[in-house]
């Protein structure tokens, strides 16, 4: 995991009060120059977005609920394998502690059906990017007071805060980073430099072990289709879609 203190570049139309929360809430250095090597997060009048230099090409994420496939997965999401797997039905909308919350695309498909969403991201960078995606979407006339209500986020390692507040949720969704080695499309592209930004999740077995002893009904994790069960421990059910599966814990 890069434990440096997230590097901050706001460009001159951005707003320097919003960057100077930004900085205390996640302890971001801000720096003049924009970097010209590593991660940086950059700020502007659309908001905050994470900029790296990877083989010599310029990338960039930033968390948009309002467009783009988000929208879509807000318009057509209700038959996705994450709400099934998650137990989603007519009449049930569990609730659910994302405990790997990431840029918050699974938690936005759920939220987006009526579940009530506790988000966990421990890294720096992309807790930032994810309270910059949800602050617009919150703004937002159309979407935003369901987003304000059902997704909150928890800028914390979710393994110690889970244990010390002693949370529970019906279902406990996991989705840890996982060494992807092959370097085929551009979604494996981001995930590679998540892995850089973030880590391999090596901790992830232990994530498995709270989160069976605070869900109510289940736990549910997020696996390359290939790879070995969390902790080694085979779920009774699983949910299997072309690139990865779901392991299902049922706990009634
Ligand atoms: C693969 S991403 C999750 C992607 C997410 N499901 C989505 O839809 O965008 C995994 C994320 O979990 C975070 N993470 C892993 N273990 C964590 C923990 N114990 N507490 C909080 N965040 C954690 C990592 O920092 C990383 O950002």
């Amino acid at each position: 995991m890069s434990a440096e203190a997230p590097r901050l570049y706001c460009l001159p139309d951005a707003d320097l009060s919003y960057a100077e929360l930004l900085q205390q809430r996640f302890a971001m250095q801000g720096v003049v120059d924009l970097p010209t090597s590593g991660f940086c997060l950059l700020l502007d009048s659309e908001g905050l977005s994470l900029r790296w230099c990877d083989e010599a090409k310029l990338g960039a994420v930033k968390v948009d609920f309002l467009s783009g496939k988000a929208a879509h997965r807000r318009h057509y999401g209700g038959a996705e394998a994450v709400s099934k797997a998650v137990g989603v039905k007519k009449g049930q909308r569990p609730s659910v502690i994302d405990a790997t919350a990431g840029l918050g695309r699974d938690a936005f498909v759920l939220a987006n059906l009526g579940c009530q969403v506790t988000m966990f991201e421990r890294s720096p960078w992309v807790a930032a990017l994810l309270e910059d995606g949800l602050n617009r979407a919150k703004a937002d006339p159309e979407i935003g007071e369901w987003v304000a209500q059902r997704m909150k986020l928890v800028h914390a390692n979710s393994i110690s805060d889970i244990q010390q507040h002693q949370l529970q949720a019906e279902v406990v969704y996991l989705d840890p980073m996982y060494p992807h080695r092959k370097k085929s499309a551009q979604v494996k592209k981001e995930m590679r430099i998540f892995q850089q930004l973030v880590g391999a999740d090596a901790d992830a077995d232990k994530l498995l072990q709270q989160a069976l002893q605070i869900a109510t009904r289940r736990v549910v994790v997020k696996r390359p289709s290939s790879a070995a069960p969390l902790a080694g421990k085979a779920a009774a059910n699983q949910l299997n879609t072309k690139t990865h599966r779901f392991d299902i814990y049922s706990l009634i």
